[in-house]
């Protein structure tokens, strides 16, 4: 397939927002395996970025690189103008890269109240809080985000997967993440659960403070929800176009087109 990759072109989220973090010809191996080749990657502010691509593509890899999970062997991360080694995920969050994934590390047992504040401490110290603090904060926050629930006293266990993953959502924004990154968080969720989830990443944009990376298969919903989409085919970019300009008809085409190519046919 011909390469259409335009880093940093125009026609994306009206074209003029700054860009926030790119990805520079970064690589990774594990073993024999190559799962990131040569990726480039630019993330503007306020930026809603779809990210697809077949199944071991190397999306997950790439987003684990972002959030400090993963050194990349080559390459660079630019945040903000300076390039950055991330060095362990709490590095990275508190350069404010948070990665919201489908376990969510949020604690089952736990009222909601205390999941906002778990593990978030050094980026806001809460040691002050004491618990009608916490309750009354998170409240505030979560009903600032639009995320309704029953109430912040719930066990999180209680709640519906839709539910878990806005507080997972919330939690970052309310550490100060500037960049989400989101490893299929629509998936294996019902029609409502999915609106939720949109409608956060919606408002989310409205405001414009966060920039996001998605990593989704619904290629509607990317379309729906999503400024810009970028296609991740054998550990490189090969598709990079504003959502304005492209459909579900061309994005279905590429990956039948991959499929076709890969039997040979
Ligand atoms: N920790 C690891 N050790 C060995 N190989 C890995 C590891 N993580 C990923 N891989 C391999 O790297 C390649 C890319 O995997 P990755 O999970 O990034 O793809 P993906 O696009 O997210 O796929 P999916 O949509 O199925 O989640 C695959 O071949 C996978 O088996």
């Amino acid at each position: 397939m011909t390469k259409a990759t335009t880093h940093g072109g125009t026609g994306t989220n009206g074209g003029t927002g700054t860009t926030v973090l790119s990805v520079e010809h970064v690589a990774k191996r594990f073993g024999a395996v190559t799962a990131l080749r040569d990726v480039n990657l630019r993330l503007r502010r306020g930026e809603v970025l779809g990210l697809i691509g077949d199944n071991g593509a190397g999306k997950s890899t790439l987003l684990k690189i972002l959030c400090g999970f993963h050194r990349p062997d080559s390459g660079r991360i630019v945040l903000n103008g300076d390039e950055v080694t991330l060095k362990s995920v709490e590095h990275a969050r508190s350069l404010g890269i948070d990665a919201v994934y489908q376990d969510l590390a949020l604690v089952n047992e736990l009222t909601v109240y205390h999941n906002m504040f778990l593990g978030r401490e050094k980026v806001r110290p809460t040691r002050l809080l004491n618990n009608r603090a916490m309750r009354r904060v998170a409240a505030e926050h979560l009903r600032d985000m639009g995320v309704n629930i029953p109430s912040v006293d719930v066990e999180v266990a209680k709640l519906s997967g839709g539910q878990r993953q806005a507080i997972a959502v919330a939690r970052s924004v309310y550490s100060d993440a500037r960049i989400l990154l989101l490893d299929e968080p629509l998936a294996a969720m019902g029609a409502k659960e999915g609106a939720l989830i949109l409608d956060l990443v919606r408002d989310l944009k409205r405001r414009g403070e966060v920039s996001i990376i998605i990593i989704a298969h619904n290629y509607a919903q990317v379309l729906e929800v999503c400024d810009r989409v970028n296609l991740l085919q054998h550990g490189e970019i090969t598709f990079d176009k504003a959502t304005s300009d492209t459909s579900l008809q061309e994005l279905t085409d590429l990956v039948v087109a991959e499929y076709r190519a890969a039997r040979g046919g």
